[in-house]
């Protein structure tokens, strides 16, 4: 049985507590609707692009490779020169780095892989189909014309499109424009992203009676990190809306995205939408049919787009990559990554309460007949702990209306070696 992903499957619901609530879906084009595009541009040297998107259309400054060189340790030779013969006198060496010389008539020259060729010279011959005599060389297998050379502009052309615009810097890209002879590129602003922890419960301190540790704000500073976001750490709110108005105000003016953790829920101390209100900021869409993150809410605040993360930890890791990873991709004009799209299949049976699509983590067990990675769920649906997820080789999805899963019966996954991978 194919089980339909956390975004693209059913959304009917079969609970009355579901019917409020919007898909995940819904909830990703709500959470982009909120989000203001960068205009403004930095010129970065390219040792600090990585992770930075880029600005401009990013064109080859030179062709590639810059002159005729060789791609073997061997001889160039003129292959004219070899009719009726299979030995030439080596008229010198030729190694990279050297300027490019001239082959003298009716002989080779002893070159080394990236070596200029010599001009006259039309094939390289590789060293190991080479007799080296020191002042002669022997060919012993005949060459083709051409071989083992890599031609002036043969990869890139001067002006062409090395990178387009909203290309997320990984190191490969960094190579490329490296090997250009590219120092600088012109990249989006960083998003400027403003972090609260909310509860009285939650301290950063010695815990006292009823005090929990902040985890949350280390956590969101950390995958906002890895998204090249510059980050502002502004502390724990009170459960107190008044307060929290006051902390906000002005927010809308500083920050691309305000995000937060906690208060969103039913309890008579979730006080963000309304402290969100009082501030000036509107929502725009609260309650998601997942499991973790059901309360998260999306706003605007300003100018700023605004995410109200529910407070349970592994719903603040969900939702963010669900949502918040996507709304940094489009705040910088990337295109935000689809999630869950590798397929793969349950190594596990499971009865679950249908109405919200379930995100949890897995660990790879191996590979079936087919070659589909084979899954096993981690933990037990608890949004409060972290453990199962640090264990975890990935997240998987089953979608909305799903209650029974069995062995072999197909899944999605998120795989952590490609979790905003630089690659
Ligand atoms: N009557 C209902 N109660 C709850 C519902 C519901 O629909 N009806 N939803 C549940 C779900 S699902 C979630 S998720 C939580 C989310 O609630 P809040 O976003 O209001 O979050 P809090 O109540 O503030 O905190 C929840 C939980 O997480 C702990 N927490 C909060 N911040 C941190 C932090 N920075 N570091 C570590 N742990 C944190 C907090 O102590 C609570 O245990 O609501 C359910 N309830
Ligand atoms: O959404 Mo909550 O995070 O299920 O516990």
């Amino acid at each position: 049985m194919l089980i339909a992903s956390v975004t693209g499957g059913c959304s009917c619901e079969s609970l009355s507590d579901t019917t409020d609530m919007m898909s995940v879906a819904d909830a990703l084009h709500r959470a982009l609707a909120q989000v203001t595009p960068i205009t403004d541009k930095d010129t970065v040297p390219l040792a600090d692009a990585l992770g930075r998107t880029t600005a401009t259309t990013i064109r080859a400054a030179r062709a590639m490779p810059y002159f005729d060189n060789s791609a073997m340790d061997g001889f160039a030779l003129r292959l004219a020169d070899l009719e009726g013969r299979c030995c030439l006198p080596v008229a010198g060496t030729v190694a990279a780095g050297d300027a490019p010389g001239v082959l003298p008539n009716g002989a080779a020259m002893r070159i080394y892989t990236g070596a200029p060729l010599p001009e006259g010279a039309d094939t390289v011959v590789m060293r190991e189909v080479c007799i080296d005599k020191s002042r002669k060389v022997h060919v012993s297998s005949p060459p083709k014309l051409g071989d083992n050379i890599r031609r002036a502009g043969s990869d890139q052309a001067k002006g062409e499109v090395l990178l387009g615009t909203g290309v997320r810097m990984a190191s490969r890209h960094i190579g490329l424009l490296a090997a250009n002879g590219l120092r600088q590129i012109e990249v989006v602003r960083r998003p400027r992203v403003a972090v609260f922890s909310t509860g009285e419960e939650v301290t950063t301190g010695p815990c006292g009676p009823g005090q929990i540790p902040d985890a949350n704000r280390p956590l969101l500073c950390a995958l906002l990190a890895q998204h090249g976001a510059e980050i502002s750490d502004l502390g724990i709110l009170p459960d107190d809306p008044v307060a929290s108005t006051a902390h906000f105000a002005g927010l809308g003016t500083r920050f691309d995205l305000i995000v937060t953790s906690g208060a969103v829920s039913m309890g008579g101390k979730d006080h963000i939408r309304e402290a969100l209100t009082a501030a000036g900021g509107r929502i725009s869409g609260w309650r998601v049919a997942i499991k973790p993150g059901k309360p998260v809410m999306f706003g605007r605040l300003g100018n700023a787009a605004f995410t109200g993360l529910p407070g349970n930890p592994f719903a603040v890791y969900v939702g963010f990559h669900l949502f918040v990873s996507a709304q940094l991709a489009r705040m910088t004009g990337a295109e935000p990554a689809p999630f869950a799209t590798t397929p793969a299949c349950a190594g596990f049976d499971w009865q679950r309460k249908p109405g919200r699509a379930e995100v949890f983590p897995v660990r790879l067990g191996g590979y079936d007949a087919q070659g589909l990675p084979i899954l096993h769920r981690l933990g037990a649906g608890v949004s409060a702990t972290l453990l199962p997820l640090a264990g975890a080789d990935g997240l998987a999805t089953v979608a909305a209306n799903i209650s029974t899963v069995k062995h072999g019966d197909r899944l999605h996954w998120h795989p952590f070696h490609t979790t905003g991978a630089l690659a």
